[in-house]
């Protein structure tokens, strides 16, 4: 069997959902037709529809089907009642077949008595009728009767593992979420279709019936035909059409592959086209004059295309094997049929049409179970990466270690209202886990609580940096942080993280309503009331425009898509536009998403606890007259809080500032007030004269 491969080491093919990283000499390539197809080269033996594992995968595979009973335990314990439901339904209806063999079997020799002139016994048919609707009534009864409990057993399951994932997803702190391995064990996640563990569980489940069903039918289907002459041949028969089914079947759809796209054409061809349809290239593809530019493109791109196969891989894979697999397929079919009729022809004794029909009927009803089973195995194989994935992901422990101190210390607890934060840079030196640059190098600084601080620099100087060293986001490389003079790593991370409010470039609107925007703010709390809520919105400046949308506070700027359509052979335009409707994106200008995160950081300024405030470029994006009252506000609200400032702009801020940080290439160049660094005359007055050049007169005005 098999499709001729070779040897060549494959490029980059590891999986992001898969947790084991295997070296490049384990993959294989096929070239098929303008794809390429890399498969993991198979340590067992690879026999088509079924992969027989090696001794040492079957070791390695242990623990984790060890985790199948971790799994079934623990769905046990979600819904002990439905559970026992669900799996004695599930075991029950692996005898359907079995007992339907048997009851067919009884009318077939009844039957074929009649035809042979023999008198029937009535009650025997009669009985195996009733039986057999009886069975198909009680099992239709029974399937009904536990929908609901199944349906239960079900959410039950999603419902769990989806918290625990959420929980890791929201404590993983960004050093802890840049791991790869962490990265490949959270994968994605999509609410409405994901149920891993769930699937799992079914797959256990079938694959433990579908055992229960092979047997049951195999010494039902040997008690029955034992009688006839014929068996032992006719078993033969259909033990060759069995293996010839499972281990001759070579699709790529069964086996683990990754298929890139290896000619340039086509993807240059599949990119113009793209181009030509996305929606959001439209104004740019018009106001450039590109359309001809692109159709000619598309064309000379297809007259190099010429007639290679556009076919997809799996076709062409398809399309490898040779037409005798083809044929052979047909004709182990008619196996059975061939041999009875040659029986007839040359030895028609003991040869009865019932004997012909149950031989054939358990052949087949054997043989659909047999390929049930091989598939459910391969099917349960691949359910055991994610049932290993979704345990290890729930328990993901954060790199960052937390701290035992509880902040503000007991001590300070009466004057935590007014007390500003002190926080000590001492020789702290960055670099983001990814990356081996460092971003900051060797910085200190001190900032007294109360002190309004102001940092300043160009580009990529490292001012974002330092804020994300404040709250831990990071730690740093080399150095030490200190807050109120001990260690910030020895506090507990939530205490300092609940005392900061920071506001953060580019920080965006969530996607739930624009109330729940700004109540995040203050998370502590169970929910704020109307007039809080207008409060922070009107110090953010965001008031007005909320108040122009049709929802108002209730819109949801980025609504979840949950919704669905079919049309069945006819356009329905006015579904489309109630879906369109209740999925529509609410577009904020850049300015008035920065007015709603302004009023997120008032309702945390305002919920009480805040000693320290850092604003990331809070108004890069707001008009001057917005700037001038977030500013202003900032101001007026910020008690004895320390702030710190980043910002680009020179004026309202600096003129203010206790202290100027002046950054650049992650080194701390300058500090000082403004006055100070302006004698100074060094990096800090260069920035300044820049700004200050454009309001100075010209020769021409
Ligand atoms: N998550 C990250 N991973 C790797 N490198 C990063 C990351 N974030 C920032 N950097 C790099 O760190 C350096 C400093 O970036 P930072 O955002 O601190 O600069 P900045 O002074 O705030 O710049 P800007 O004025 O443009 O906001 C830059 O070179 C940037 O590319």
């Amino acid at each position: 069997m098999g499709i001729p491969v070779n040897d060549k080491p494959s490029t980059d093919t590891q999986s992001e959902n898969v947790s084991e990283k295997k070296p490049k000499d384990q993959f294989q390539t096929v070239k098929l037709g303008i794809w390429e197809a890399v498969l993991p080269v198979k340590t067992g033996w690879d026999l088509g529809y079924m992969t027989i594992p090696s001794t040492t995968e079957l070791v390695d595979h242990l623990s984790v089907y060890l985790l199948l009973f971790r799994l079934c335990r623990d769905i046990f314990v979600l819904a002990p009642r439905q559970f026992l439901i669900f799996t004695l339904f599930e075991f029950m209806q692996s005898f359907e077949g079995s007992i339907n063999l048997y009851l067919n079997s009884q009318i077939l020799n009844a039957i074929s008595s009649h035809l042979g002139g023999e008198t029937v016994v009535v009650s025997v048919i009669m009985r195996s009728l009733a039986s057999r609707i009886l069975l198909s009534f009680m099992l239709s009864w029974l399937r009904k009767f536990c929908e609901r409990d199944n349906q239960v057993l079900k959410d039950r399951v999603k419902f769990h593992f989806v918290e625990k994932s959420m929980h890791t997803a929201l404590m993983l702190d960004p050093t802890t979420a840049e791991d790869p391995d962490v990265k490949s064990k959270m994968g994605s996640s999509y609410f409405q279709y994901d149920n891993e563990m769930w699937t799992s569980f079914e797959a256990i489940v079938r694959v433990a019936t579908a055992l229960l069903k092979s047997f049951s039918q195999l010494a039902l289907a040997f008690a029955l035909i034992r009688r006839h002459a014929s068996a032992p041949l006719f078993f033969a028969i259909f033990v060759v059409q069995l293996l010839i089914g499972i281990f001759g079947y070579d699709q790529l759809w069964g086996k683990t592959h990754v298929v890139f796209c290896v000619n340039k054409t086509y993807e240059s061809l599949a990119a113009l086209h793209g181009f030509a349809f996305s929606g959001g290239y439209r104004v740019d593809r018009l106001s450039d004059g590109v359309a001809e530019f692109i159709e000619r493109e598309f064309k000379k791109g297809r007259a190099e295309f010429g007639d290679s196969s556009t076919l997809d891989a799996y076709h062409e894979w398809y399309n490898r094997s040779s037409f005798v697999v083809g044929f052979v397929y047909a004709v182990i079919n008619d196996f059975p049929m061939i041999y009875f009729a040659l029986r007839i022809l040359f030895r028609p004794k003991g040869i009865t049409f019932a004997s012909l029909a149950i031989l054939q009927g358990a052949s087949s009803s054997i043989q659909w179970t047999m390929y049930t089973l091989a598939h459910e195995s391969k099917s349960l194989a691949r359910q055991l990466t994610s049932v290993k994935n979704v345990y290890a992901r729930c328990e993901i422990q954060n790199k960052m270690k937390d701290g035992v101190l509880p902040y503000p210390r007991p001590y300070d607890e009466s004057s935590k209202e007014t007390t500003g934060m002190e926080l000590e840079f001492r020789n702290v030196s960055f670099k983001y886990p990814s990356t081996t640059k460092s971003v900051l190098e060797d910085v200190s600084f001190k900032i007294k609580p109360g002190q309004m601080v102001v940092i300043v620099g160009a580009n990529g100087s490292g001012k974002s940096s330092t804020i994300k060293l404040f709250n831990r986001l990071y730690d740093p490389t080399e150095g030490e942080i200190l807050v109120d003079g001990l260690p910030l790593a020895a506090y507990k991370v939530k205490d300092v993280r609940r005392a900061m409010a920071i506001l953060r470039q580019n920080h965006g609107s969530y996607p739930l309503s624009l109330r729940l925007n700004v109540a995040l703010g203050a998370p502590e709390r169970e929910m704020p009331s109307d007039e809080e809520i207008l409060e922070a919105l009107k110090a953010g400046g965001a008031d007005a425009f909320i108040e122009k949308l049709p929802k108002k506070s209730e819109t949801v700027l980025n609504p979840v898509k949950l919704s669905t359509i079919n049309f069945a052979g006819e356009t329905v335009e006015e579904m489309n536009t109630m879906m369109k409707e209740r999925e529509k994106v609410t577009d904020v200008s850049g300015g008035e998403s920065q007015r709603l995160a302004a009023a997120r950081v008032f309702m945390r300024l305002n919920s009480g606890g805040i000693r320290f405030l850092a604003a990331d470029e809070p108004t890069s994006a707001l008009d001057p007259e917005g700037e001038l009252a977030l500013f202003s506000r900032l101001r007026q609200e910020r008690g004895g809080k320390t702030v710190v400032f980043i910002t680009h702009r020179f004026g309202h801020l600096t003129k203010y500032a206790d202290l100027i940080l002046v950054m650049k290439d992650g080194r701390l160049v300058e500090s000082g007030s403004h006055n100070e660094l302006i004698e100074k005359d060094g990096e800090y007055k260069r920035l300044h004269d820049v700004q200050a050049q454009a309001f100075l007169p010209t020769e021409d005005s």
